[in-house]
């Protein structure tokens, strides 16, 4: 073990250094045999409970080595001392795991009543974490320690200490507005300067300045806009953890790389034969270069490896679109004589810990989604990280033992990168988070606590497309359909169908479409050599899809697959028309807990609407469009497509149903992809009459359409 750089604590403001003490053994020990009593539990489970206690006694040894853990009394002082505490650390020192764990130690010593939320940007590292921290702290996940994710909630009545995204804490402050249920809340990778967490920031600075004088926050950050933060906060103190356990080797590329996805493979295999044992982590920027990589690899992989010499590579994806199943899979071993080659998008670039991970392999780029407000449409770019994320996906290796990153940019270019990512609100959609603002009654949007504010522009164009959803009313102000639009774990957009589809009655095929959107792939991408086949399998068993468009197809299909009996059949079948089987359950347990919201807030059961004839799949499309109205085109006389609003233009992806289709009039879809051109996804046939009928269309569009009629 090495440690570069000394394990200091330093208040920046007051200029002080801290030098780390040791812990006695006989506390850390004890900190584990004080586990919250519940008689009951033990009871039920003596043995499982002495299994956790081993585990984590086996964890704490590791543990203690963590600089935070070593400056544990030091960082508790601070945290005691100030109402808000700014907590700066290295990666792999030890912040997202221990300081909770502290914290939570701390409360149950000093009687506190409440909970601790850990807010996380992404659902992966709010699992993981979980998971980690359970084993740590001797508990079942969802016991003592949980996490709460959209569609997967791992709490109990029991749980004192709660991961979940920050996403997650929004829906809890919109429903109980003070927090009540906490004490403290943490929020962790605020550098990720993701929207949902500056608006987290946002509440919580109101919730102290108001209701909550009590509520401690700590804000916890692994590089430099501490001083941004302690300022938002009335110029909080600022605590810097230096130091991390196991140093990481940087190498660069001599020469610019040409092809990002052939680099990393070749890398990856020059690592499988000449650095020693250890699994390795590989940044790409999207789905599709991990898809390829992934692909590359499973067929290489068996020719190089040799039973005695190189071990065989395993590859796996992780991506965001991936279900939660298949993501899990990465942090499971692989047994024998094998390396784990895992291919990830930035999600897992904060927060998260592979064991096995010694080698991260770093593209250098990231995928974004940047909004145009003028358009309503947002565009997907790769583009450059920053040094911080160069810094973060570094950090990936080095956490068990030491490690290298081998970044496929020459040090210049790395020289180059800002230092910073962009704060993600800049260049985001700010429809969501207006309606919670409104949700939350606040009625002076522009000049509201934003720790960074969006621009009147972004917010302007929020607010108007909220009163277009009729979630506002002519005075700006919340409506009850608003309010309910709040309450469902959607975008606006999707709420207002589902709200729509319930005052027609077509609830319940809503619910199955919105669910199949959810998740990113449940229509697989067939190979090129067997495009033409499955594309007639599908055309051929969707006789609705294929007159109306993607959004029914996938509801025909979700209907076959849950149909089928066995699900070793469902397997089968789903293989067939390149359906992923994985994605089938997913959207089963989404639509299961959507309708459960829905049951909730309409409070009644739901229709059971079929779609056997074409008024009801008019009426279900009709209920789209009223969430999408703004995501229409109507056919030229060229045959071409432009938007309704603009007047761009726009192609038919190839990946949908009506790609080839000529006849449609109109069209509307869920998805705007722009590569070399502007893509619809997701697309559904609309006769113009439909899009008359929509009181939020404009006059321009509006006169566009009758002049195309
Ligand atoms: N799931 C896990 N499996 C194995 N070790 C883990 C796991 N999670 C955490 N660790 C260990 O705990 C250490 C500290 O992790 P933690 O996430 O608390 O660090 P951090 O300071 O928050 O870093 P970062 O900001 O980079 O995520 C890791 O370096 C690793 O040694």
């Amino acid at each position: 073990m090495s440690s570069t750089g000394s394990i200091l604590v330093k208040d920046q403001k007051r200029g002080r250094k801290v030098h780390p003490f040791e812990r006695s053994e006989s506390k850390v020990v004890e900190f584990v045999e004080n586990l919250p009593n519940d008689e009951d539990e033990l009871e039920n489970q003596r043995l499982g409970r002495n299994e956790l206690k081993r585990r984590a006694n086996e964890l704490l040894r590791v543990r203690k080595t963590f600089p935070v853990h070593q400056n544990k009394e030091e960082i508790m002082k601070y945290i005691r001392e100030n109402q808000v505490a700014i907590l700066i650390g290295e990666t792999g020192s030890g912040k997202s795991t221990q300081i909770p764990q502290f914290v939570l130690d701390d409360l149950y010593a000093s009687g506190t009543r409440g909970a601790i939320a850990v807010t996380q940007p992404r659902r992966v590292a709010a699992i993981n974490l979980a998971t980690r921290v359970a084993q740590e702290y001797g508990c079942n996940v969802g016991e003592q320690v949980g996490y709460s994710v959209r569609f997967d909630n791992a709490t109990s009545s029991k749980t004192r200490l709660k991961y979940l995204t920050d996403g997650m804490l929004l829906r809890e402050l919109m429903m109980h507005r003070d927090l009540k249920e906490y004490s403290v809340v943490v929020i962790d990778e605020a550098h990720e300067r993701t929207v949902l967490t500056d608006l987290i920031l946002g509440f919580l600075k109101s919730l102290i300045d108001g209701p909550r004088p009590d509520l401690k926050i700590i804000v916890m950050s692994a590089t430099l806009q501490a001083e941004k933060f302690s300022s938002f906060f009335h110029n909080a103190p600022i605590l810097f953890v230096e130091g991390r356990k196991f140093s990481v080797d940087q190498y660069y590329l001599g020469h610019a790389c040409e092809d990002v996805v052939d680099s990393m493979v070749r890398c990856c295999c020059q690592i499988n034969q000449g650095e020693q044992m250890g699994d390795i982590l590989c940044f790409l920027p999207g789905q599709e270069e991990i898809d390829k990589a992934v692909a590359i690899m499973n067929k290489i992989a068996p020719c190089i490896a040799d039973t005695t010499a190189v071990p065989l590579m395993v590859a796996l994806p992780l991506y965001a679109a991936l279900p939660p199943a298949q993501q899990a899979l990465v942090f499971s071993p692989v047994k024998g004589f094998k390396r784990k080659i895992v291919f990830s998008t930035n999600i897992a670039e904060t927060s998260v810990t592979i064991s096995g991970v010694k080698f991260v392999i770093d593209s250098g780029l990231r995928k974004v989604k940047v909004w145009r407000h003028q358009l309503g449409l947002a565009t997907l770019l790769t583009v450059p990280i920053s040094r911080a994320s160069a810094m973060q996906r570094t950090g990936r290796a080095g956490r068990e033992s030491e490690g290298k990153c081998f970044r496929l940019y020459r040090e210049a270019d790395y020289n180059q990168l800002p230092q910073q990512t962009e704060p993600e609100i800049a260049r985001s959609d700010v429809t969501s988070p207006v309606l919670m603002l409104k949700r939350y009654d606040i009625d002076d949007i522009v000049n509201w606590t934003w720790f960074e504010n969006p621009g009147k522009e972004a917010l302007v164009l929020a607010l108007q497309q909220l009163y277009e959803l009729q979630a506002l009313d002519d005075a700006g102000k919340i409506t009850s359909r608003g309010k309910q639009m709040a309450l469902l774990p959607l975008p606006p957009q999707m709420s207002s169908v589902l709200i729509h589809a319930h005052e027609i009655k077509c609830l319940s095929p809503a619910i199955d479409i919105v669910a199949c959107l959810s998740v990113d792939n449940f229509l697989l991408n067939p190979p090129p050599e067997l495009r033409d086949e499955v594309n007639e399998r599908r055309l051929a068993l969707c006789s609705a899809g294929k007159k109306h468009g993607d959004l029914i197809m996938m509801k025909e299909l979700f209907d076959f697959a849950s149909q089928i009996n066995t699900p070793r059949e469902r397997l089968e079948w789903c293989k067939q028309l390149c359906v992923s089987h994985r994605a089938y359950k997913n959207i089963a347990k989404i639509k299961q807990q959507l309708t459960n919201y829905c049951k909730h807030l309409f409070k009644q059961e739901q229709d059971e609407l079929t779609l056997d004839t074409n008024t009801n799949i008019t009426r279900v499309i009709k209920c789209f469009l009223s969430g999408f109205a703004k995501n229409t085109a109507i056919r030229m006389p060229d045959r071409s497509y432009r938007t309704v609003l603009t007047g761009e233009p726009i192609s038919i992806h190839p990946s949908s149903l009506l790609f080839l289709n000529t006849h449609c009039p109109a069209i509307m879809y869920t998805e705007y992809v722009f590569t070399a051109k502007g893509y619809a996804r997701n697309v559904t046939r609309l006769e113009l009459t439909w899009l008359q009928e929509i009181a939020g269309l404009g006059a321009v569009a509006k006169q566009t359409i009758t002049s195309n009629e």
